[in-house]
């Protein structure tokens, strides 16, 4: 299997520390805000490269952070009036609800940053004590002019840096790209104690103590969106290699930007579209479908309209999937010729740097050949390319994976069927019972609303 390796720029051959097992790092999200279909973009396509090499038979061992102590969630704490772990807590409980939607499997594990402050402290003064990072008024800092090999991941030379990248501005510092390991408290910010006073850890030393305590000092394989190339991973890894002098992660994978209407889509600059809308307007599979097409490390244009088209697609291969299912057997076909050809032109896709734009076309082929086998009254055919969909590629890509996919449309099914029912007792006046419905709906956070055109449901 082969992946393209930001850290060497070329397309690589994947081979783990420890045959046979993965140890893969995801930088997640900061959270003080719905996640957008940018932020879904690493989160679907690390998803499925983990059920990948899962699917090739590797134990994979998958850390996602939340960095859940930063100055944005600060900053929303103090718009609300709330304190910091309030808007944490809420957005990784929301977090989980629009992963849960959108069909991520949970890593194996999810560190927060404040659970680690312990670690964290420790190992800052391992740095300091090395004499990598030193003291200021403002903090503690990283001392980027003795780490030697600063600049590789992101291949840019230092005096580039300086010039192209936005960089903390502190007075205290002793040169530009230094960057803090750990910020003094200002009054009223929460805080824990130091050796250098109270204060909170910087945003690029959490990873890399969370990735080393959890993995090992030397790992497989660490993610995410190419925005983080520099700075941050460029000093996970400088924090990480002046600690241990080992390599840090051997494979570096980055995706390629979501862009909307001109600029990468940011909760920053506030051009987003969240998933929660995406989800709830175009359904999961669409989203998870436009995601996939796009190889990962190409950039990716969003808008609704193409997000519509993804999404129509995929109800065609329902259709055509509950066609079948109406009348088809849905036992376990031979493995004949024909199905170890398709299981060879998906192995040969996805190791070839994780090419999922053809594995998804190949399930649409194999849609279409479904249709045409139904069509022909041919069901020996009709079974391979129904179990090739859904039962062999649909768990590794999330898209029509049959044990998944039939809860959630059930589940829809049952809430139009319950407002349904409640309207006709309602035109009877039977208001016991469509109250009993719609109070009992409330209660599981699903909450009715009558309108002339008749009755809408959101989830909360
Ligand atoms: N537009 C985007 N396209 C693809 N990936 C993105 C995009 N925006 C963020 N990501 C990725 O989503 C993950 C979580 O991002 P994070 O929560 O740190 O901030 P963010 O959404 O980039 O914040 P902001 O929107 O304020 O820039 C990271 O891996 C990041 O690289
Ligand atoms: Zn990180």
């Amino acid at each position: 299997m082969r992946i393209t390796n930001t850290l060497t720029g070329k397309k690589e051959e994947f081979v783990p520390i420890q045959p046979g097992v993965v140890r893969m790092y995801v930088c997640g999200p900061t959270v003080y805000d719905l996640i957008h279909v940018g932020n879904a973009r690493p989160a679907v396509v690390f998803d499925v490269f983990r059920r990948y090499l899962e699917y090739r038979g590797y134990r994979v061992i998958m850390v996602q952070n939340f960095t859940d102590i930063d100055d944005k969630i600060i900053n929303k704490a103090n718009q609300l009036g709330v304190d910091y772990k309030t808007v944490a807590d809420t957005f990784i409980a929301e977090y989980w609800r629009d992963a849960h939607a959108l069909g991520i499997r949970p890593a194996n594990f999810h560190p927060r940053t404040t659970d680690f402050v312990d670690d964290i402290v420790e190992i800052i003064e391992r740095l300091v004590e090395k004499g990598v990072a030193y003291q200021t008024e403002t903090g503690v800092y990283f001392d980027v002019r003795k780490f030697e090999k600063y600049g590789e991941l992101s291949k840019k030379k230092i005096e580039d840096l300086i010039a192209g990248a936005r960089v903390e501005v502190d007075e205290t510092k002793k040169f530009p790209l230094d960057f803090s390991l750990w910020k003094k408290a200002k009054p009223g910010e929460p805080c824990w104690k130091s050796p250098w006073g109270e204060g909170r850890p910087g945003w690029h030393i959490e990873c890399t103590v969370m990735s080393v305590k959890i993995l090992g000092e030397s790992f497989d394989i660490h993610a995410g969106g190419e925005d983080l190339v520099f700075p941050h991973h460029e000093n996970e890894k400088a924090q990480a290699e002046a600690l241990t002098g080992k390599v840090f992660a051997r494979y570096w994978m980055h995706n390629g930007m979501v862009r909307f209407l001109g600029d990468k889509m940011s909760k920053s600059t506030g051009n987003i579209f969240t998933v929660r809308e995406a989800v709830k307007r175009y359904g999961r599979d669409g989203l998870r479908y436009m995601i996939l097409s796009k190889h990962y490390r190409s950039p990716m244009d969003f808008s609704e309209e193409l997000l519509q088209d993804y999404s129509r697609a995929v109800k065609r291969v329902w259709e055509i999937l509950g066609r079948y299912e109406k009348s088809g057997d849905i036992g376990i076909p031979k493995r004949n010729a024909v199905y170890e050809e398709y299981v060879n032109r998906f192995v040969e896709a996805l190791d070839d740097d994780f090419n999922t734009p053809v594995a998804v076309s190949l399930i649409f082929e194999l849609a279409r050949n479904l249709s045409k086998a139904m069509d022909d009254n041919d069901r020996e055919d009709a079974l391979l390319y129904y179990h090739l969909i859904r039962r062999e590629f649909g768990p590794v890509l999330g898209l029509f994976d049959l044990n998944e996919e039939k809860k959630e449309v059930s589940s829809e099914e049952l809430l139009k069927l319950l407002i349904e029912v409640r309207d006709v007792l309602r035109k009877e006046k039977r208001y016991d019972l469509s109250d009993r419905i719609r109070d009992h709906l409330r209660e599981i956070g699903i909450i009715l609303k009558d309108t002339p055109s008749g009755t809408e449901y959101t989830v909360e």
